[in-house]
């Protein structure tokens, strides 16, 4: 459904009259599956917006190729608009008018008659569970709701492929889980989604497949689980009254240690086997009387596969 090679974007910007060059995105490529949720997960600024807004033919790109929807991207991106549909972060639902006008106009500008429009309006209000809302003023909704509109005015054209910008973001749980729902059952219905976020456990429970973007390069791509299983091994968190640095230069030279991160109040282990590391570890630390304070068995998580391609905690950037 989406496929590219080498995309890059870079921006101009003048500060204190220098001009400074920001290289947003730095030769992406992806392929995305027809049918799929594919998430793209990385940090503030990683490049994720600019990916999207590229693929939906907002921004061109400086260089690479795409095909989006089967239509390519530079020869012809007004196919491309034709196919895709939208939702920016901020959304753009209008204070005043009601849900319902708004789609009824959005449905109309993309050459439905009156009834027609009216109907797909009808049918969107009642998908997204908005009909008891849909004739009070925007302004009225709550977040969750504002975006639910969101989303039905990106895709009343009923598109095939639809680009969610951070489709989550400052909703409170109930709405995120009900947001959620909303994207199955898009998918459900057959579209693909390609959503942007930077919530780990969004990326986990919702997308089948996932690319990790930072500094604007694609650090690591695939199935949740899968990338989870690359990190081969077990993961300790060693909580550390004080004594971790000299915790940290102790159990670096262990065998058992593949790989040790500082983290705030104590350290990070990855060892290939959590039952046998841990009395390992605690026997070097009473041995050289350092005081451990908690020590934790973890499973690899998506953040733990993010600070092995790049050092840093998805958490902490
Ligand atoms: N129009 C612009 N002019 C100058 N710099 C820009 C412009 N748009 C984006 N950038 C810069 O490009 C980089 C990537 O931005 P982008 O918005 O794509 O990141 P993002 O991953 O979507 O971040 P966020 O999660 O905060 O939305 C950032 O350093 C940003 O400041």
């Amino acid at each position: 459904m989406i496929v590219t090679k080498g995309l890059r974007k870079s921006f101009r910007s003048k500060r204190r009259r220098r001009t400074e060059v920001v290289e947003a995105v730095r030769g992406v490529d992806l392929d995305v599956a027809e049918g799929e949720i594919f998430g793209f997960l990385g940090p503030n600024g990683a490049g994720k917006t600019t990916t999207l807004q590229m693929l939906a033919t907002l921004v061109e790109p400086d260089d690479g190729e795409a095909t989006v929807a089967g239509a390519d991207l530079r020869k012809d991106p007004a196919e491309v608009r034709q196919r895709v549909g939208y939702v920016a972060q901020g959304g753009s639902t209008w204070d005043e008018s009601t849900a319902r006008e708004e789609l009824v106009l959005h449905a109309r500008m993309y050459g439905l008659s009156k009834a027609e429009a009216r109907r797909r309006a009808a049918d969107a209000l009642e998908a997204f569970e908005l009909t008891e809302y849909a004739d009070r003023p925007c302004k009225t909704y709550s977040g969750g709701q504002r975006r639910r509109v969101d989303i039905a005015l990106g895709i009343i054209h009923r598109p095939r492929l639809v680009f969610l910008d951070e489709p989550t973001t400052g909703l409170d749980p109930q709405s995120r889980a009900h947001m959620w729902e909303e994207i199955r059952r898009l998918r459900a219905d057959g579209m693909t989604i390609f959503l942007t976020t930077h919530y780990l456990d969004e990326a986990d429970a919702l997308c089948d497949r996932i690319a990790i973007i930072d500094h604007g390069e694609i650090v690591a791509g695939g199935a949740p689980d899968q990338m989870k299983r690359e990190i081969t091994g077990d993961v300790l968190v060693v909580g550390l009254n004080g004594a971790t640095p000299r915790a940290a230069a102790l159990l670096d030279g262990q065998a058992y240690v593949r790989k040790l991160e500082t983290i705030e109040d104590g350290l990070r282990l990855y060892v290939d086997d959590g039952a046998t590391a841990i009395p390992q570890v605690m026997r070097a630390l009473d041995g050289a009387r350092l005081d451990l304070d908690s020590i934790q068995l973890h499973r690899p998580s998506l953040d733990d596969v993010f600070l092995a391609k790049t050092g840093r905690s998805l958490r902490e950037s």
